[in-house]
This record gives C-alpha cells, sequence and structure tokens, in this order.
C-alpha cells in the first residue's frame, strides 16, 4: 500500500472517519436556515439544485465555512437541529475565501473516449456551473502535445448538447482555459512526480481533491494507478480514480485487477464506471418503482410474466474490432450495462438511497440468480451485406479482426433469478451490433387478465395475446410508455391496443444530460451509488464466467445475421421456449 493513500477517504460510507473534519459537526438551526437560502445562488448550488434534485447534496456551515455535502438535510432537519456528522467535502467556501480545488486528470487524453465523452461531459459540467470554484483539467498521455494543442483537440469534441447554447464560445473560452496537458509514460513514477507539482501549482495551497479518469486500455491500468497513487496523489484532500471497463475478462482476471487496484488504493478510492448507470431513464428506474404507489405491487412474479433488456446498435464494431474480438458482445453489454439494469429492476427496495443499501440489494439480487445454461443463449455474428447500392461489411472484414474469428457481436439469453419474488420469470437479454436500428430498452410484459370478460366479444381482439406491456426507453426518444386495451370510440364494443406515453421532449423542455457528465459529477462529489463496488463486480463475473467459458472452449459457432438486419432467428425460438415475444418486433 503507498504510503500517500493509506489515509482514510471521506466517501459517504465513511464520513465519519475524516481526519480533516472529525471535530467540526455542527448544529443548523434557523439563522444557518436563511444563510443556506442567502447563498443559493452560488454556481454550484444552482446546479446541484436544478440537476440533481434527489437529495443528495447540500450546503451546511461547518466552523464558519460553508460546506456543500452528499447528504440530505431534510431528512435530517426533523427537529429543527441538524447534528452534521464530519463531511466529505466537495467545495469549500468560507469568508469570501474559495479554500478548496479539484484537479481532473484525464489519463490517456489523447484517445477515442476522452474526446468523445470526457472533455465533453467536463465542459458540459462547467457550462452548467457544476464544477467547483477551483478546478483545474489535465492531459496525461504518451502523445506529445502542448496545452495549445490539447485545447484545440476539445474544442473540436464539442459535439454534445451543449453546443448550440447562448454564450457557448464565451464558456469555451473559459474552460479551455483551466484544461492543460502534461506528456507522460503510464509507468513512469518520474512523470507522474512532475504532473504532481504542475497539479500543486495550480491549487495554489489550497485543501487539493484530485480525481483521475482512467481513459487507457486494460493492460496498463495497474501501472497507471501505481504511478499516480504514490507520485501525484493529494496529500490534503481526497483522491479518486476512476475506471473504465472493462473490468477484466472473466472472473478470475478481475479479481486480479480489484486486487491489483487495491493494493494502491483502497475501494472507496475506486470509481468503476458503467456508463448505462448514469443514463436517465436507468437513474429514472428506481424512482419509477419506488416513488409510485402503482408499479411496485405489480413488480412480481405474480403479475410480470417476463422482462426483456435490449440493446441494438445499428453500426458494426468499426475502429474498434481489435479490443472488441478479445471481449465480445456478452462481455462488452450483458455482464455490465444490461446486467445491471437488471439488478436495479429487480432489487428489492433498499434501505434508503445511500450507495451502500442500494449496492447491498444490487448484490443480493445477483447472488440470486441461476447460473446461466447454454441452451438459453444464443450467439450471432453480423455478415457483410449489400442494401440499395451500398456494401456494409461483415465483422470478420475488419483488418483487426482474424478470419475465423468466432466473437459473437450479437447474443440474446434467458435468466433467472432464483428468489421469491421472481421465481420463474424469464429475464431475457438480446444485444447485438449492426442490427436494423439503435436502441435500449426495457420492456415489462405484464400476465394476462384472468376470466377477462372482453375476450369473449372484443371483435377479435385476443387479450391473451395483448396484454399490458411498460416500456422504458433508454434511448434514442427517451419515454416511458404503457400498453393498454381501450375501447375503440363509438357505437360497437371493439377493443384496441394503446399507449399512455410519456415522452420526454415532449414533456421536458431540458435536454437530457449525457450520463458521462452525471457520472463525473458524482464522483467529484463522492456520489457512489452508480459505480460497480468490488463485490457486485464478482457477482457479475461468477454469473458470466461459466457461460463464457463453455461458449468459448467448446468453441460455439454464431449464427450469421445480415449486417442491418433484425439478428439471428434463433433469438425468436429462444424467447418463444420461455413462452415470450420479443417486445421490439
Ligand atoms: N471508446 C469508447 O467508446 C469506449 C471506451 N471504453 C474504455 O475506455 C478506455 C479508453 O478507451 P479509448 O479511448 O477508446 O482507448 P484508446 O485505444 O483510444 O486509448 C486511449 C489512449 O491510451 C493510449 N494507448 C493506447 N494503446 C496503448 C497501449 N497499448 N499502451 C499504452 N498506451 C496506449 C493512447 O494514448 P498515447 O499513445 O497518447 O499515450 C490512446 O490515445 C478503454 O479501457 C476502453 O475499453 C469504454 C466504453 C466505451
Ligand atoms: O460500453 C459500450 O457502450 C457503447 C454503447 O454506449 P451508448 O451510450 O452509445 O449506447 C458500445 O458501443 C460499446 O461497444 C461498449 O463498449
Amino acid at each position: 500500500m503507498s504510503s500517500s493513500l493509506s489515509r482514510p477517504s471521506y466517501s459517504s460510507s465513511s464520513r465519519t472517519s475524516s481526519p480533516f473534519f472529525s471535530n467540526h459537526s455542527s448544529l443548523i438551526n434557523g439563522d444557518t436556515r436563511r444563510s443556506l437560502s442567502l447563498l443559493s445562488a452560488s454556481p454550484q448550488e444552482l446546479c446541484l439544485r436544478s440537476q440533481r434534485k434527489s437529495v443528495q447534496s447540500s450546503v451546511v456551515l461547518q466552523d464558519g465555512a460553508v460546506v456543500v455535502t452528499n447528504s440530505s438535510p431534510i431528512e435530517k432537519l426533523k427537529d429543527g437541529l441538524l447534528s452534521i456528522p464530519s463531511q466529505e467535502v466537495v467545495a469549500e467556501l468560507g469568508g469570501g475565501e474559495h479554500e478548496s480545488t479539484v484537479s481532473i486528470t484525464v489519463v490517456g487524453a489523447s484517445g477515442d473516449l476522452a474526446k468523445k465523452k470526457i472533455f465533453p461531459a467536463l465542459f458540459a459540467l462547467y457550462y452548467e456551473g457544476c464544477l467547483p470554484q477551483h478546478f483545474t483539467i489535465y492531459g496525461y498521455a504518451r502523445s506529445k502535445m502542448t496545452d495549445g494543442e490539447l485545447r484545440h483537440m476539445v474544442s473540436k469534441t464539442l459535439t454534445c448538447r451543449i453546443d448550440k447554447r447562448a454564450n457557448c464560445s464565451e464558456k469555451m473560452e473559459e474552460f479551455l482555459k483551466r484544461c492543460f496537458y502534461h506528456t507522460g509514460q503510464y509507468d513512469s513514477q518520474e512523470h507522474f512526480v512532475a504532473l504532481d507539482k504542475k497539479l500543486k501549482e495550480h491549487e495554489g495551497g489550497r485543501l487539493s481533491n484530485r480525481l483521475f479518469y482512467l481513459s487507457i486500455p486494460p493492460n496498463i491500468f495497474v501501472d497507471a494507478v501505481k504511478c499516480a497513487s504514490s507520485s501525484a496523489s493529494s496529500l490534503s484532500g481526497w483522491t479518486r480514480v476512476i475506471v473504465e471497463k472493462p473490468f477484466g475478462r472473466d472472473s478470475k482476471t478481475s479479481a486480479a485487477l480489484t486486487n491489483s487496484l487495491k493494493h494502491y488504493l483502497e475501494e472507496d478510492q475506486i470509481f468503476r464506471i458503467d456508463h448505462y448507470l448514469g443514463k436517465e431513464l436507468v437513474e429514472n428506474l428506481s424512482v419509477l418503482r419506488f416513488s409510485n404507489l402503482i408499479f411496485e405491487p405489480l413488480w412480481s412474479r405474480q403479475y410480470i410474466q417476463n422482462v426483456q433488456f435490449i440493446f441494438s446498435e445499428d453500426f458494426g464494431t468499426e475502429g474498434r474490432g481489435g479490443y472488441f474480438d478479445h471481449y465480445g458482445i456478452i462481455r462488452d453489454i450483458m455482464q455490465n450495462h444490461l446486467l445491471q439494469i437488471l439488478a436495479l429492476f429487480a432489487m428489492e427496495t433498499p434501505v434508503s438511497l445511500d450507495a451502500e443499501d442500494i449496492r447491498n440489494e444490487k448484490v443480493k439480487v445477483l447472488r440470486s440468480m441461476r447460473p446461466i445454461q447454454l441452451e438459453d443463449v444464443v450467439i450471432g455474428q453480423y455478415k457483410g451485406t449489400a442494401k440499395g447500392g451500398v456494401t456494409y461489411p461483415g465483422y470478420t472484414d475488419d483488418t483487426t479482426v482474424p478470419k475465423d474469428s468466432l466473437t459473437p457481436t450479437f447474443a440474446a439469453a434467458a435468466l433467472f433469478i432464483d428468489n421469491s419474488r421472481w421465481d420463474g420469470v424469464p429475464f431475457l437479454m438480446k444485444a447485438g451490433k449492426a442490427l436494423h436500428t439503435r436502441s435500449a430498452e426495457i420492456r415489462v410484459q405484464f400476465r394476462h387478465v384472468p376470466g377477462n370478460l372482453y375476450n369473449r366479444n372484443s371483435g377479435g381482439t385476443n387479450l391473451d395475446q395483448t396484454t399490458n406491456e411498460l416500456v422504458i426507453r433508454v434511448q434514442p426518444d427517451e419515454g416511458i410508455y404503457l400498453k393498454i386495451n381501450n375501447k375503440v370510440p363509438g357505437l360497437g364494443m371493439r377493443l384496441d391496443q394503446s399507449h399512455l406515453n410519456l415522452l420526454y421532449s415532449t414533456r421536458y423542455s431540458k435536454e437530457i444530460p449525457d450520463a458521462y457528465e452525471r457520472l463525473l459529477l458524482d464522483a467529484i462529489e463522492g456520489e457512489r451509488r452508480l459505480f460497480i463496488r468490488s463485490d457486485e463486480l464478482d457477482a457479475a463475473w461468477a454469473l458470466f464466467t461459466p457461460l463464457l467459458k463453455e461458449v468459448e472452449e467448446k468453441k460455439m459457432i454464431p449464427e450469421l445475421y445480415p449486417y442491418g438486419s433484425r439478428g439471428p432467428v434463433g433469438a425468436h425460438y429462444l424467447a418463444a421456449k420461455h413462452n415470450v415475444q420479443w417486445g421490439d418486433l
């Protein structure tokens, strides 16, 4: 364990352990509350107020300083008195002096993810006033680049939601002035020491908090963590590391990665990102379930016939064939994104919205899952096709993919949760690249109405087939709709199926933030709810590793499907075997 990281970290789950604030418990009263409203115009709070309504954050007084914390004052204000435990400091604003700073280092800044997602998300947070008063962003990679070149690169990546908004270029200029670049090797202590020196200069003696985003290939994660932790971690505030997937290829490699990371970091310094957890509709899943009386009572085997998690992309592995061939669609999408959504969907009510309470429930669901049977899995691989005069390449046409590759680019699977709530309910997953459309959705198909009166004279509608279905469309065109049977207006009695439709674009004028914005902000705030804990990861791999091993050892041949099609027909047989029809057809 590196000495620089042996200090306690100040997670929401370990708030009382902070040596810096352990004596700073205070009482909040009416005066303090008045101060809170006076402070409400600060940019940080505006951001927290408008976007993060789920009472995760608050502003409290601590020894004369105002501190943005991660807990809800509302919950604690019951008797007009709030006892604040020592808190993880997000920003400390005292007597007009701004004492803390956050340095964000994007390790692998020259890469695809950094350009496509991380820098645009950081800019969006800046634009929305969500970044602390004092922050610095450093790009770190081996490529030689000046600060100016990094800024030029970042300025070109603004393809996201902010670029058409008021004062965008002005804000961009301000943002870019806070971005710097440091050239270095990922395994060089010396280069990280040099980074540390630069960070310190920017921090200017303030309490320093440091976030490292590992946007690099997984084989160099540990080298980078080792150097960052021993040569560039904060000596006064927190140090956190965001780790991108893949977290290993199976149980063994994942455990090895976790062990190596834990050699240099405490678990609560590791933020394992699954960006699907940052998507608006995925975040909303718990709200839908636990804040609406009408859903939770139906959320079990008693009323739900099956649940479907569907991911499709209308493009192939273009440009990422090298990475993808080593992993395949089961590891790339199912074992993480879809399984995480399943866990949120199926978990029991957590004790609270605290990260640990939620993750405890997710782990329980994952550990209750039945081993996946090979006969409950279909795999496919896209092949080249020509349509409308355009030729679309097959997976193995990619020059970085071996010609005889058996790597699945499509998979469908039936999973089961062996607990009393979900006994016997098929949870179907389907994920594929180079399909006819790009979408991600959750479909909940309810049982048919017993003894339905209207089956007798519904004018041809078979109510056993037209059961209620709740669709949570994660992307695109985010929305939630419920299929119901309804009388067609008129003198006769004819039923049809209609939608009660909550389409976000018509209901909300606010743009939907990118998942990376939410997750980066959470990491800065120390909110771990949407990050994967190591036992969740272990449980996810324990479920998929035996299946992956079997598929690979038996050299299972994927069913070929044409680029742009709906995927292999085998997926329909799999669903039919479980008395299910895919809802997206
Ligand atoms: N791109 C995406 O859409 C997604 C990516 N991810 C994950 O995020 C991480 C980053 O992805 P991405 O940006 O696509 O990755 P890249 O392949 O673009 O790599 C990022 C940077 O790492 C350095 N690098 C690349 N290969 C090596 C190597 N063999 N040895 C040392 N350094 C290397 C390069 O910088 P330099 O040469 O300048 O040092 C490169 O610019 C990966 O773990 C990936 O799996 C996860 C989800 C989506
Ligand atoms: O993690 C990954 O996700 C992307 C899809 O993300 P989305 O937010 O664009 O839906 C996928 O293309 C990639 O293969 C995978 O690694």
